[in-house]
């Protein structure tokens, strides 16, 4: 991708710093960064997907919405596309708001990771063995069939850190994903890098994926040798979106699964195609999707419940939905994984994975920190 500007650069990291309202975005297989901007006033606080049935604007969903951690839709007085776009609308904007106008104009640090510090502990070890422990024995007792368990880690980010050198970095490392940088008062900044769609499509034309189970890339090459317990995962996250999307669509087709890459990571995945009977209930099919069996469990309900009180944090943005969401002419919206929290100069990470009763505690610590290293690498 190419970049913007250095005044640009700045003025965007100046943003992530604001009460500006906005969202950064890049499509897969595109080079074209997308801006999506709310220049004044607040954001729409929405107190049920449901409620996102005929609204437009960027979409940040919490895994479980809470006071502190709202639905939060952002209402576009700008969408610009390309970095020439974005920038006249930016050079605009400043020119009433000169808080925002960057002081230095030396090129940003594009420090590496190599100069932060990773407080991974032995505690965040020791809590998520203990979150195993918790969430295996249901499993075991055969009282859910799946569950997603997650952990997050804290980073200290260096003086100058620059988000936006960061969202350019997973734009060129990762051609496969939807990349992000969103910013609101209410949600803070996230930046993410998510192989998952949850729902995209325009008008009857709709699309979604089961995305599950997990190998590493073994250099170049895709790897076909998928556990019967991987197989299986992916298995129920298919069963539960096509039982779902039969309530709402007609003219299902499917193809899969297939193992598709995401950075150092393969999953499986199956593509799910439908005719949407009315698109003006696109909230209440968000609302039966969310949280899909590939960030929550099987029974939905139930493992939904059992998330919230035994995981031990709340998981905020990470797990929920972000994306552009305009059912008349274009919908795209992913689950927010691979995805990290800047506050300041601290920034908290988040993966997870399916455990079924045959998962063991070390392969499962070991796939969320390769999914963690998809942020880390980019930093
Ligand atoms: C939960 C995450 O990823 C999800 C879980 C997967 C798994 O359990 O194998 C694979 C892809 C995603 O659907 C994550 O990245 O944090």
């Amino acid at each position: 991708m190419n970049q913007p500007s250095i005044y640009i650069h700045k003025l965007i990291d100046n943003l992530t710093r604001s009460t500006v309202n906005f969202a950064l975005y890049r499509q897969p297989w595109t080079d074209m960064p997308i801006l999506v901007l709310q220049e004044s006033g607040n954001t729409q606080i929405i107190d049920s997907l449901t409620d996102l049935n005929g609204q437009r604007g960027f979409l940040l969903a919490p895994f479980r919405r809470t006071e502190q951690h709202p639905i939060v839709l952002i209402r576009p007085t700008h969408v610009e596309h390309d970095w020439e776009a974005i920038s006249e609308t930016l050079t605009r904007l400043v020119q009433d708001r000169t808080d925002l106008i960057p002081t230095q104009t030396e090129l940003p640090f594009s420090k590496t990771a190599s100069f932060i510090t990773q407080k991974a502990s032995d505690k965040e070890w020791e809590n998520y063995r203990q979150a195993f422990e918790r969430f295996i024995a249901p499993l075991q007792q055969k009282q859910f069939q799946k569950l997603v368990l997650s952990r997050r880690t804290f980073l200290e980010l260096p003086d100058g850190f620059s988000p936006l050198t960061s969202f350019i970095n997973a734009c060129n490392n990762y051609p496969r994903m939807m990349i992000s940088l969103c910013h609101t008062p209410e949600t803070g900044t996230w930046l993410g890098s998510t192989p998952e769609i949850i729902l995209s499509g325009h008008g009857t034309q709709w699309h979604t994926v089961s995305l599950a189970g997990t190998m590493p890339m073994q250099g170049d090459i895709i790897p076909t040798d998928w556990s019967d317990k991987n197989i299986r995962e992916q298995a129920f996250v298919s069963d539960y979106i096509r039982r779902t999307i039969k309530q709402f669509g007609n003219k299902i087709t499917e193809k899969g699964p297939y193992p598709a890459r995401a950075g150092q990571l393969v999953h499986l995945k199956t593509d799910f195609n439908f005719i949407l009977k009315d698109a003006s209930q696109v909230g209440n099919i968000l609302y039966e999707l969310h949280p899909t069996p590939a960030v929550c469990g099987l029974p939905k309900n139930e493992t939904y419940e059992f998330i919230n009180e035994n995981e031990g944090y709340d998981r905020r943005y990470y797990a929920g939905i972000i994306g552009w969401l305009d059912p008349e002419e274009d919908t795209s919206l992913y689950v927010n994984l691979r995805c990290m929290n800047i506050e300041g100069k601290r920034s908290t990470l988040y993966a997870g994975g399916g455990i079924l009763s045959s998962s063991t505690l070390e392969s499962e610590w070991e796939e969320t920190r390769q999914k963690l290293n998809t942020m880390l690498s980019i930093l």
